[in-house]
């Protein structure tokens, strides 16, 4: 039987446009996810990577948008959502874990309250409940004493250490496809493997299905079960 794709991408081109200006930034990208699968997509810097996993996400800055093609996102074409719709999407379906770290987590508010706030998008249950899932999931992502992490502040803890609590966060949504944007340009090559090997065990344990955003093709192609390059805007096949 014919698998379909969760994600497919046709086409697109996107543009930034501001008053007299309107430059194309990416045009006729194009690509497939399927279900449970581990996809790089590399190119050197500037090559509108980080473009590409915005538009999935509707999170393009001001001034671009997708001005040809479809997003196919279980068969439905999500390019003309409006933001109320790109907001459930990225609730119920595809979380975005975005470059360094600490973009993605606010340095002084405790973690417990930055990972009870996302949780709770998505899971009504009682706080109690929602403590031990937190627990859980960092013990998922091997912190052996998650009750002090839940405790800290991201400034006290280490880059590593903040990459694996922004996935715990990003996994607390039960994502269908994790879109993972540089997560390990700003770690050491310890931690750098060790991220790279948790994304793949989520792949394998929960069917999760992702896309691994980075410019270095090498750090990432073992991991990968397929590599997209894209080159100055556009996808090189
Ligand atoms: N907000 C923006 N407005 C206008 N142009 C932008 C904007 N953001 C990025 N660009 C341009 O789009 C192109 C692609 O940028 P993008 O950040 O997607 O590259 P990238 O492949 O992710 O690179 P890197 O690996 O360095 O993150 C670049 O030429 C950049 O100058």
């Amino acid at each position: 039987m014919e698998r379909s794709p969760l994600l497919k991408v046709e086409h697109i081109e996107v543009t930034y446009k501001q008053r007299q200006q309107r430059k194309v930034i990416i045009q006729d990208v194009s690509f497939e996810l399927y279900p449970g699968e581990m996809v790089a997509l590399t190119g050197k810097s500037g090559a509108g990577k980080s473009i590409v996993s915005h538009a999935l996400v509707g999170l393009l800055d001001k001034g671009l948008s997708v001005t040809k093609g479809q997003i196919l996102f279980e068969g439905k074409d999500i390019v003309t959502f409006d933001e109320k719709q790109f907001e459930h999407l990225r609730r119920e379906h595809m979380a975005l874990m975005i470059q360094h770290s600490l973009n993605g987590l606010a340095p002084a508010r405790l973690v417990k309250k930055q990972m009870l706030e996302t949780i709770r998008q998505r899971r009504p249950c009682s706080k109690k409940e929602l403590e031990q899932l937190l627990l859980n999931l960092l013990n998922d992502v091997g912190f052996k004493e998650p009750e002090q992490i839940l405790e800290s502040y991201p400034f006290e803890l280490s880059g590593g250490m903040r990459q694996r609590v922004l996935l715990a966060m990003m996994l607390s949504l039960q994502p269908k496809i994790l879109i993972a944007d540089e997560p390990t340009t700003a770690l050491d090559l310890v931690n750098r493997e060790r991220i790279l090997g948790l994304l793949k065990q989520f792949q394998h344990r929960l069917g999760l299905t992702v896309l691994l955003i980075s410019h270095d093709e090498n750090s990432i192609k073992k991991y990968a079960d397929r590599v997209i390059h894209m080159d100055e805007g556009g996808v090189l096949l």
